[in-house]
């Protein structure tokens, strides 16, 4: 038989196999996840605020010079959260947004320390994710969970607060998985958050900081020997050292890639001068993610795609691809077998004749 397809389908069906591709996320922040839908919604409530809400003009100022300036514009967006109400639809709003995606699984990235200290109660706010988390797998079939993060350049009493948030009894979310660290890393030396992830590791938190965004190879080996990471957020670096790597590789420490976000921060110059086939080739587990999809115009169909063109990838080494997400994933060994199956039989699907 004729093949009529031009050489433009190939890729049209790998959008289509991506798009129904049942998926795992392990690192998207939570108000980094604001759509312009949500960002609307909230300034709407807060008239005062300075965050644009038409589209063109949120493009815009969603456009970075550099990580600082970036982590500038986010801080305007954790200003429209005010209340345990707007947590509530913040949360709500992104988990509808994954379903969007066939997202079936993710680990949000929170920041409580930047609610608790704008005034918002500390178990309203808890109230407020574990409702909307039950809601939106109820509603939406997807399964939510947190990793609380420590804001590194607010210091160790922003540390301090992020642990006694995630490890007192009367506040921790039954969703609460792990334990991590963001922001920018110059200047933000990880070893001094030692103490903390111990306390985080011995409540039983699993460790993700992030390392290796913006500084070199060293804080990805501080992240792993001091902090105990169990997978590095970003990691980029990490391809500057073929040890890093060989030890990644040997330990299955896996690397949240966010390939898009890189650029936009400017971590990265350009897609094709992105270190993830460096990655692949070290044996290093590599999971794909979207960071602040919204902020870096992107989302996780997006990041996959852009990794099916740096990776070379067909629909089988996507569906690899989310599978090592599920497997670096903190979700239970039976969540884990259910969603692989799934993995396989949509892409077994796809593929029958
Ligand atoms: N690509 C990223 N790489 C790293 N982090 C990222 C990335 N994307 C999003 N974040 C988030 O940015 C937060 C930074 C917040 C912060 O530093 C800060 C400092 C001083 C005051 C306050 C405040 O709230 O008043 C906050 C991190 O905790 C993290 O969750
Ligand atoms: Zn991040």
């Amino acid at each position: 038989m004729t093949d009529h397809r031009t050489p433009g389908d190939d890729t049209r069906d790998l959008h289509a196999f991506i798009a129904g591709l049942p998926k795992a996320e392990l690192h998207v922040h939570h108000v980094g996840s604001a759509s312009p839908r949500i960002v609307s919604a909230l300034a709407a409530r807060h008239p005062d605020s300075k965050v644009p809400t038409d589209p063109e003009a949120l493009a815009d100022y969603f456009t970075f010079t550099d990580f600082a300036h970036f982590i500038q514009v986010y801080l305007s967006v954790v200003d429209l959260i005010r209340t345990p109400e707007d947590v509530r639809l913040l949360t709500y709003e992104v988990a509808r947004d994954m379903a969007r995606q066939q997202v079936r699984y993710a680990e949000l990235t929170i920041t409580p320390w930047s609610s608790t200290r704008r005034g918002i109660d500390e178990l309203a706010f808890m109230d407020a994710i574990e409702d909307a988390r039950k809601a939106a797998e109820a509603e939406f079939g997807v399964v939510l969970r947190w990793c609380f993060d420590i804001p590194g350049e607010a210091g160790l009493e922003a540390a301090e607060e992020t642990v006694r948030l995630a490890t007192d009894d009367r506040l921790r979310p039954e969703g609460l998985v792990s334990f991590g660290l963001g922001g920018p890393e110059i200047g933000v030396p990880r070893p001094q958050f030692k103490p903390y992830f111990d306390r985080a590791i011995a409540a039983g938190l699993r460790s993700v900081p992030h390392a290796g965004e913006t500084t070199g190879p060293e804080t990805v080996w501080d992240a792993l020997n001091d902090l105990r990471a169990e997978r590095i957020g970003h990691g980029t670096s990490s391809a500057r050292d073929p040890k890093l790597l060989a030890h990644l590789a040997e330990h299955r420490i896996a690397l949240e890639v966010c390939p898009t976000s890189n650029i936009a921060t400017r971590a990265v110059r350009t897609l094709d001068e992105h270190p993830i086939k460096e990655f692949a080739r070290a044996g290093v587990p590599v999971t794909i993610n979207s960071d602040d999809p919204p902020m870096f115009g992107t989302d996780l169909n997006n990041e996959y795609a852009v990794a099916a063109r740096l990776l070379d990838l067909d629909e089988l080494g996507l569906a690899a691809l989310a599978k090592n997400a599920v497997e670096a994933s903190f979700l239970d060994e039976a969540g884990r077998t259910r969603l692989t199956a799934e993995i396989d039989t949509y892409a077994s699907t796809w593929l029958a004749p």
